[in-house]
């Protein structure tokens, strides 16, 4: 099976609904923070403050360059990975891209509380996200299926990706 590659902004749900999927289908489970954590041995919020973004990035890199080479599994990225366009070339080769929309405001109402994401820990937490997503737009919308999570719960989510993924599989 082609790799299920889930994409979006930070709080679209990548991490929550890439394990429901990984558990339905009894397959692995790829979060590509969770190497780079592995990676360098320390969080990402004191990966981005001893390293910075830049050094972040060339690991996360790395990861994608391992871990596209693999099949049958769920890769959940980090919101920045399709920034970079090798990455996404990479994850293309044996995935399928699933961009999980979601608006500033549900970001905002999911985040709110979350100190783990360096990039919107400084000022106006809304005025950051809407100034960032609008800016990723077009690198997310770049993908293969789009789910709208504003009006899933991560459950029906879940189950909407492997029912597109499974359809898709048996044509192949
Ligand atoms: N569809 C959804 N509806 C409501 N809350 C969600 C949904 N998807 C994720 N969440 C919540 O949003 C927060 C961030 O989710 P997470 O999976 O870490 O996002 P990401 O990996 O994309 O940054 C978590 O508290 C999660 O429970
Ligand atoms: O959007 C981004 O640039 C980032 C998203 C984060 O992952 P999540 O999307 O899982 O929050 C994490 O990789 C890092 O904080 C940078
Ligand atoms: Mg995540």
């Amino acid at each position: 099976m082609k790799n299920i590659v889930l994409t979006g902004f930070m709080g679209s749900g990548k991490t929550t609904i890439g394990k429901l999927i990984a558990e339905k289908l009894d397959i692995e489970l790829i979060d590509t923070d969770s190497e780079v954590i592995k990676e360098f041995g320390m969080t990402i919020d004191k990966i981005f403050e001893v390293h910075g973004e830049k050094k972040f990035r060339e690991v996360e890199t790395k990861v994608i360059e391992r871990v596209s080479k693999l099949e049958n599994v769920v890769i959940s990225t980090g919101g920045g990975v399709v920034l970079n366009p090798e990455n996404v070339k990479l994850l293309r080769e044996n995935g399928v891209i699933y961009f999980l929309y979601a608006s500033a405001e549900s970001i905002l109402k999911r985040l709110k509380d979350d100190d783990t994401r360096p990039l919107l820990k400084s000022g106006d937490k809304l005025s950051n996200i809407i100034k960032l997503l609008n800016m990723r737009m077009p690198f997310y919308k770049n993908c293969d299926f789009e789910i709208n999570t504003d009006i899933l719960t991560p459950e029906l989510a879940a189950e909407k990706i492997i029912s597109i993924h499974l359809a898709k599989e048996s044509k192949r």
